[in-house]
């Protein structure tokens, strides 16, 4: 992969939610999907381009009693962190990850690749295209993707109250890329209600680069999800 100098490209993997929407009542990130806990195919992605990275971290919640049954082999090496900071929010996660990997010693100017780990159908080859086309970027950019369906904003009551028109909307996904030093002035800022790394870079008067992802990139929320997870990795020949 072509990519900034390995010493200075981090990848920050928030994996401290509790999963609410799937219903399990169980944390979604180590339910088992094509023989593995969730977030094992999300590291799996990384650690194909992992050649190229500084550090692999993982946020995990305090006190976290599943992970280390869940993820055995991990961390493998000493580029392979887990952080055991994570917050009440997922951007409470990200900023307390971000600090722990300036403990680390990385750098403000140093990249970072930020990735829920729910987004378990990442390939490689999405990673490769997200850090060549923001590496030579002022201010860095995220994968998103294009709405591909008609765009009907709602009234409280739950009818239509009009078509959007989509040509300029963008769905936004993970991994989102950006200098170290500046995201975490843009989180500390943004405070808990921004949903992505990009929404407090906006609040920065900065404007990311939306770059192409994919369909299949999705963050495994719904029950449902799962059963699409799994069906795609096992066409992929997970295990
Ligand atoms: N306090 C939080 C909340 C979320 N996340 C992580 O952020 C990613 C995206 O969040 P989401 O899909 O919303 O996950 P959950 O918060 O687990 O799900 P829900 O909102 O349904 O409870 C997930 O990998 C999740 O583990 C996190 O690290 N810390
Ligand atoms: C970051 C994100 O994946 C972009 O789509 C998403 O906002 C995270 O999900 P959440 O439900 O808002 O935590």
């Amino acid at each position: 992969m072509h990519a900034p100098n390995p010493t200075h490209l981090h990848v920050l993997i928030p994996c401290a939610g509790n999963g609410s929407r799937a219903g399990a009542g169980t944390p979604k990130q180590y339910r088992r999907l094509a023989g593995r806990p969730l977030v094992a195919h999300t590291l799996e992605a990384f650690r194909a381009v992992t050649d190229r990275l500084a550090t692999l971290a993982l946020v995990v919640a305090p006190g976290d009693a599943e992970v280390a049954s869940a993820l055995p082999a991990f961390p493998r090496d000493a580029n392979e962190r887990l952080l055991q900071v994570g917050g009440i929010t997922r951007a409470a996660s990200v900023r307390n990850g971000l600090q722990a990997l300036r403990r680390l010693g990385a750098k403000p100017s140093d990249w970072v690749l930020v990735h829920d780990a729910a987004r378990c159908l990442l390939a490689p080859s999405q990673i490769e295209a997200l850090v060549a086309a923001c590496e030579h970027d002022a201010v860095g950019g995220l994968l998103a993707l294009r709405v591909a369906d008609t765009l009907k904003a709602a009234t409280p009551e739950g009818r239509v109250q009009s078509t959007l028109t989509r040509a300029d909307k963008w769905l936004a996904q993970t991994p989102q890329m950006f200098r170290l030093g500046i995201l975490q002035d843009a989180l500390e800022k943004a405070g808990d209600a921004v949903t992505d790394e990009a929404g407090a870079i906006e609040a920065l008067g900065l404007s990311p680069l939306l770059v192409n992802g994919s369909s299949l990139n999705i963050k495994v929320t719904y029950p449902e999800d799962f059963e699409l997870a799994e069906a795609v990795l096992r066409a992929r020949g997970s295990r």
